[in-house]
């Protein structure tokens, strides 16, 4: 698997790395006159495929708007965000909500499980709406993956909060999207769980050559991804590759001493 990736700063390619998704001078406003904020500021990057990317920054940096621009979630106040070759920013929002439903999986930090429906009707219940058929042995392959083959008739009450974030996980990975996105994925999980949960995703992209992309203020979460992009004051400031929980920590002070100064 390459880890290779392109220079968020110039926007390159990263040479034959393919890309998954890409930002080309992001603009997102909120507000307007004395309260405008910006949350994003010109933001070029490449979201390199059959990688697992983190994105960290402090509070208010703009991680999550940067995510959610790049998930369709959130419009764009200008520049252009594209999921494969598709430009989505021109899309209307019922073509957008397909591509949104068809290509890109979820995994937030509230699992958004159905209290009635037992674990595998939960991880289906994408691919059933959308009416798509479910690929059973890529199904048994995922709940393998991520370790529920002995939970898939417990309903989300009977499993706990890492079985439940398992579950998400799974229902991310089941309708093989062209890319997952996850906010704080293990952001109410004990260590442990938390660990787990990490090295399920971790596995889905050496695997099952998984795209994803995690906003998280974690450095050890961040440290099972291959790339992390460092954000501040809603620009990219910085990456790095291979991390390591040491690394980042490091990083993460560095850039706090220079934010109280400055
Ligand atoms: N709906 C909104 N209306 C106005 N301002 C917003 C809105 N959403 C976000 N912002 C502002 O945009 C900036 C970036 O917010 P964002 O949530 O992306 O940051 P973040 O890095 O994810 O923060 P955190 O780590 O605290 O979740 C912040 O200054 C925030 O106050």
């Amino acid at each position: 698997m390459t880890t290779a990736v392109a220079n968020p700063r110039t926007g390159g390619s990263g040479g034959r790395t393919a890309v998954a998704a890409a930002g080309r001078q992001v603009v997102k406003a909120y507000g307007s006159g004395d309260t405008r904020v910006v949350a994003l500021d010109r933001v070029d990057v490449d979201i390199a495929a059959g990688a697992f990317t983190a994105i960290m920054g402090p509070s208010g940096s703009g991680k999550s708007t940067l995510m959610h621009c790049l998930a369709g979630l959130d419009s764009v106040t200008s520049g252009q965000i594209r999921i494969g070759d598709q430009e989505i920013t021109s899309l209307k929002d019922k073509k957008l909500t397909r591509l949104r439903r068809d290509r890109i999986g979820f995994i937030f930090q509230a699992f958004n499980l159905l209290p009635t429906l037992n674990a595998v009707e939960n991880i289906t219940l994408p691919m059933d709406i959308a009416g798509r058929k479910v690929d059973q042995r890529w199904l048994d392959q995922v709940v393998e993956t991520v370790g529920l083959s002995g939970r898939l008739k417990h309903r989300p009450n009977q499993l706990s909060g890492g079985q439940q974030q398992r579950v998400a996980v799974a229902r991310a990975l089941a309708a093989r999207p062209e890319i997952i996105f996850g906010d704080e994925p293990t952001g109410n999980l004990d260590s442990r769980a938390g660990a787990e949960v990490l090295g399920f995703l971790r596995r889905s992209v050496d695997e099952l050559g998984q795209t994803i992309v995690m906003v998280t203020h974690d450095p050890v979460a961040a440290s099972y991804a291959d790339r992390v992009l460092y954000l501040a004051d809603g620009r990219i400031v910085d990456e790095m590759l291979r991390p390591s929980a040491e690394a980042v920590l490091d990083r993460m002070k560095s850039f706090d001493t220079f934010g109280r100064v400055s």
